[in-house]
């Protein structure tokens, strides 16, 4: 489904991506690994028309959306969760919803009641405002918002990060139920027991290029690679 070929892209003065391969087929959920810097971020930003690429492609379902601007990227079916959430904090949750629906591409299974069923943590917190929210509420919310347009590929970077590990085991499971709903996954985890848990593979970032790729039952039976690539016993 998702075909990145020899993607490079950056800031001003640095070049971050050196040539990015990446294929994730549909349905599938690839982990996407690496330590702080190696430019998993970038690649995720690049990927959704945030940061311009300067070289490559990358195709969704054949049609080359390098370097489109990130709302015709959205419209084509790709869904981010940024980093840090940045829900939009004088909202209150029923009103992200609705926009979300506005702003999607009006056909597909997700719709607010299934976003609802899937975290009813959320229905709970209907007329709360976003910046009120938990952490783990507030990435609830970041997750259902990208839903609610429908994507075919969902981008998500660390949704674990500094959330609680009952949380964090309660995101895991709503990554399950995407899966199970057809949706197609690329998830940044810092995590290793969240990525090992929800990842079909793993692909380690290093010095923006993908190191290494596997089944992620593969690389967690040969803890070499987490060793060398990530610094993990
Ligand atoms: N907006 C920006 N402007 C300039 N440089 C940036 C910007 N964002 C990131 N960088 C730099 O690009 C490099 C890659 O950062 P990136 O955030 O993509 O890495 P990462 O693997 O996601 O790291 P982390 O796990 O810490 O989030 C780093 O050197 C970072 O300082």
């Amino acid at each position: 489904m998702l075909e990145v070929r020899d993607l490079e892209s950056g800031y001003k003065r640095s070049t971050v991506l050196q040539g990015v391969d990446l294929d994730v087929g549909a349905g599938q959920v690839l982990g996407l690994l690496g330590r702080n810097g190696v430019g998993k971020s970038t690649l995720i930003n690049t990927l959704m028309g945030l940061v311009q690429p300067t070289r490559g492609s990358v195709r969704l379902d054949g049609v080359d959306l390098a370097g489109r601007r990130s709302d015709v990227i959205a419209r084509a079916g790709v869904g981010l969760v940024p980093q840090g959430r940045r829900v939009w904090a004088p909202l209150d949750v029923t009103e992200h919803l609705d926009l979300a629906v506005r702003r999607g591409r009006g056909r597909g299974p997700w719709d607010i009641d299934r976003v609802l069923d899937l975290f009813p943590r959320l229905g709970e917190r209907r007329r709360h405002d976003a910046g009120q929210l938990s952490g783990g509420e507030q990435q609830m919310l970041a997750i259902a918002r990208a839903l609610l347009t429908n994507p075919r590929l969902v981008l998500m970077d660390e949704p674990s990060d500094g959330l609680a590990p009952a949380v964090v085991d309660l995101i895991g499971e709503a990554i399950g139920r995407m899966k199970a709903e057809g949706v197609t996954l690329l998830v940044v985890e810092q995590d290793l027991h969240l990525a090992f848990a929800v990842a079909d593979d793993i692909a380690v970032m290093d010095k923006g290029v993908i190191a290494h790729r596997s089944s992620t039952q593969e690389f967690r039976s040969d803890s070499s690679v987490a060793h060398s690539l990530l610094g993990v016993a």
